[in-house]
């Protein structure tokens, strides 16, 4: 079977599938390298051969997992690379090499399926807005601090901001002027990534009128859902561009 991997700054989420290279068998999502290949060799039934991977995490980290993985299951790996050009979408950085290959496999995924121009969210730990063009000219993009970061910086540059993860949970029930810090944090966060969506919809629409596709990705994704009206939620859209950036042969 083929192992994929996304490795984020937080996270590595992972999925596993048939051979045919299409049908999804299992995934997850782990904080640590161990905690992958934990989840991974509880399933000798895997018989894991091939594996393509992206990552934004640093060369050497990023080595060193590939290592892992050919040792603990002989796979072949193979990593997703920058480039000026693919699928009909070029890159609209000056400096191709720089853009994040998680945006790039995101826009390149958005693109394939709108067969057209797209607005790519993507909430992770970082949220970041990539524009496509209908020709396949990348615009470029925005790049802001994820709910986990707006969140801990709260947390760690005031004296008083102190509350557990059940209490946010509990505080998105509701948009309305919050009433304890908690609330008041949580949907002050919220609202921050909202209006961000707003924002970049809006810069779309200049651009193209009603002519395009939002797509929202990310670990986050579903805390903005329904701000944009026909947005869609592909929580694998990374997935679909590292098919399309590594294909198995
Ligand atoms: N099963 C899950 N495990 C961990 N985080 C999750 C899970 N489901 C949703 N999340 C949310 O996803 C967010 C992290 O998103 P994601 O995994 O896309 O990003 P990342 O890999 O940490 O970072 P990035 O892709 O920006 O480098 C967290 O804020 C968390 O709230
Ligand atoms: C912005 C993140 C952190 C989002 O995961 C990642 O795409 C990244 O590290 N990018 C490199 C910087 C850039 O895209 O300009
Ligand atoms: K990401």
């Amino acid at each position: 079977m083929i192992l994929e991997l996304d490795c984020g700054n937080s996270f590595i989420k992972w999925r596993v599938l048939r051979p045919d290279g299409v049908t999804p068998v299992e995934d997850g999502v782990v904080s640590s390298d161990s905690d992958l290949l934990a989840s991974l060799s509880d399933a000798e039934k895997f018989q894991l051969k091939k594996c393509r991977l992206v990552s934004v995490r640093t060369q050497a980290e990023t080595d060193s997992l590939v290592a892992s993985l050919v040792e603990s299951f002989g796979v072949s790996v193979v990593l997703a690379v920058p480039a000026r050009e693919m699928a009909g979408v070029r890159n609209g950085y000056e400096d191709y090499e720089r853009l994040g290959l998680d945006r790039w496999l995101a826009l390149l995924g958005g693109f394939h399926l709108a067969s057209g121009a797209c607005l790519v969210l993507d909430f992770g730990t970082a949220v970041t807005a990539d524009f496509v063009a209908a020709d396949g000219g990348h615009l470029g993009g925005f790049i802001c601090p994820g709910m986990p970061l707006m969140r801990n910086q709260l947390r760690t540059h005031t004296r008083k901001i102190r509350y557990d993860d059940i209490a946010a949970e509990r505080a998105h029930e509701s948009l309305a002027p919050g009433r304890a810090t908690v609330e008041a944090v949580e949907r002050g966060c919220m609202l921050m990534l909202r209006g961000f969506v707003l924002t970049q919809f809006e810069l779309a629409r200049q651009y193209w009128g009603k002519d395009f596709v939002v797509f929202l990705t990310g670990g986050d994704a579903n805390l903005v859902s329904g701000v944009v009206p026909d947005a869609k939620v592909v929580p694998d859209l990374v997935f679909v561009g590292l098919a399309m950036a590594c294909p198995l042969s």
